[in-house]
């Protein structure tokens, strides 16, 4: 007797430097595969996880140890509370205490908020050691492990420091999204949408067929969008790593989502305000002509078959245009956008007169 195992998927992202390329492995069971990822040169490897994943951190730093590193584990606070300079302060006293070289590594297990976080602490520490992410949430694993983008946040919004440093690998081990929440999984699901309506149609075509089987974390439908969606991120950010045009596109939704992220103190879930955000997006790129009403109607179908929502406080206006303000996509005092002009099809809008935004959010607003 056999048992049929899926091989392993591997998506290859181009670095600046052909020395920086790396692979994105998608498989089951693949903490074996660490230790050679890592490579000899590396001695000692920080993991850093949130309390929430505190098994499956030791049960990296002890692979990490029976193949002769030196492993230590760092546990952070969960979610957005991870992201804040005092953690990355903490970590670098860890890093600091424990003689790290430039030749060591960071390791970071758990959702994007650690890969983040982990991300800039890598990116910071001696300006820059190796590190390889291991996603353990669909958000993570789809968007935020992959491309380099890394930052904490700050009392005026999200992201707002950080730095590109892209990792020495990206290892998503679909066993890990067994034990992840379902309102993370629909979280995640919402980056899954954004690279459907950006750039890959089929995505949103397996959402509508399958919309029982893509919340399955055992399910082939929902590998393969995980697969569709980082390579979606694979391409782009292979192109533009650090966001000189192309990147922008996987910024759609996230204008908006951002400032809600904000005016809600991260209460809200990322991938929910990126919900909200796309259907902003959405109505903007109707109301000036560029997108269909069939395809801007596809956005509230397919968001609401996940449950994820669509609208935001009426009354919340000018907060949310005062966080908008400082967006990374901002220049001076113009507003920019990514919108569609179908669907696959992204591109900019610029927005001087705000007057067109709030009529765009009187359609969302409740
Ligand atoms: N750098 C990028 O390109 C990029 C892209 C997208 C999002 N992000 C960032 O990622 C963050 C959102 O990521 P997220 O949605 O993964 O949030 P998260 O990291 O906060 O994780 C969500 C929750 O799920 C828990 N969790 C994660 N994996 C689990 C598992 N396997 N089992 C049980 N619990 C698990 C976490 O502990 C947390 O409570 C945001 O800060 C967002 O800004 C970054
Ligand atoms: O990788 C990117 O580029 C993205 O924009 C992906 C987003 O999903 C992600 O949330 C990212 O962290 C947003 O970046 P920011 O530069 O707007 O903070
Ligand atoms: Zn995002």
């Amino acid at each position: 007797m056999s048992i049929e195992t899926t091989p392993n998927t591997v998506i290859n992202v181009t670095g600046v430097l052909p020395q920086e390329n790396y692979d994105v492995v998608v498989g089951r069971g693949l903490l074996a595969q660490l230790p050679a990822l890592l490579g000899e040169r590396v001695k000692k490897v920080l993991v850093v996880h949130p309390r929430a994943l505190r098994l499956t951190g030791d049960a990296v730093r002890d692979e990490l140890e029976a193949a002769g590193f030196t492993a230590l584990t760092a546990e952070i606070p969960d979610a957005e509370e991870g992201k804040h300079i005092q953690v990355a302060s903490f970590c670098w006293e860890v890093l600091g205490k424990n003689d790290f070289t430039r030749s060591d590594a960071v390791v970071a297990v758990g959702g994007g908020a650690v890969t983040d976080l982990a991300g800039f602490v890598a990116a910071t520490w001696l300006r820059g050691v190796k590190v390889v992410h291991m996603p353990t949430s669909l958000l993570g694993m789809v968007d935020a492990a992959v491309g380099g983008k890394t930052g904490i946040n700050t009392a005026e919004g999200k992201n707002l420091v950080g730095s590109f440093h892209p990792p020495a690998g990206v290892l998503v081990d679909l066993d890990t999204l067994d034990t992840l929440p379902p309102n993370e999984l629909i979280s995640g699901m919402a980056e899954v949408i954004k690279c459907g309506f950006i750039a890959d149609p089929v995505i949103l075509d397996l959402l509508e067929a399958n919309p029982e089987e893509a919340k399955n974390p055992r399910s082939e439908v929902l590998r393969e969008l995980i697969e569709r969606a980082i390579t979606v991120k694979a391409k782009v950010v292979s192109e533009d790593l650090k966001e000189s045009g192309l990147r922008e596109i996987l910024n759609y939704g996230h204008t908006l989502a951002h400032a809600i992220e904000l005016t809600e103190r991260y209460s809200w879930r990322h991938g929910a305000a990126v919900s909200v955000g796309m259907m902003f997006a959405a109505e903007l790129s109707r109301s000036v002509g560029r997108l269909s009403d069939e395809d801007a109607d596809r956005h509230r179908t397919i968001l609401e078959q996940f449950g994820l929502p669509l609208s935001y406080r009426r009354d919340r206006w000018q907060a949310l245009l005062d966080a908008m303000k400082r967006d990374k996509k901002t220049r001076g005092d113009l507003l920019r956008f990514v919108v569609l002009d179908g669907i696959g099809k992204p591109g900019i809008l610029d927005v001087p007169d705000q007057s067109l935004l709030f009529a765009a959010y009187q359609e969302i607003a409740s």
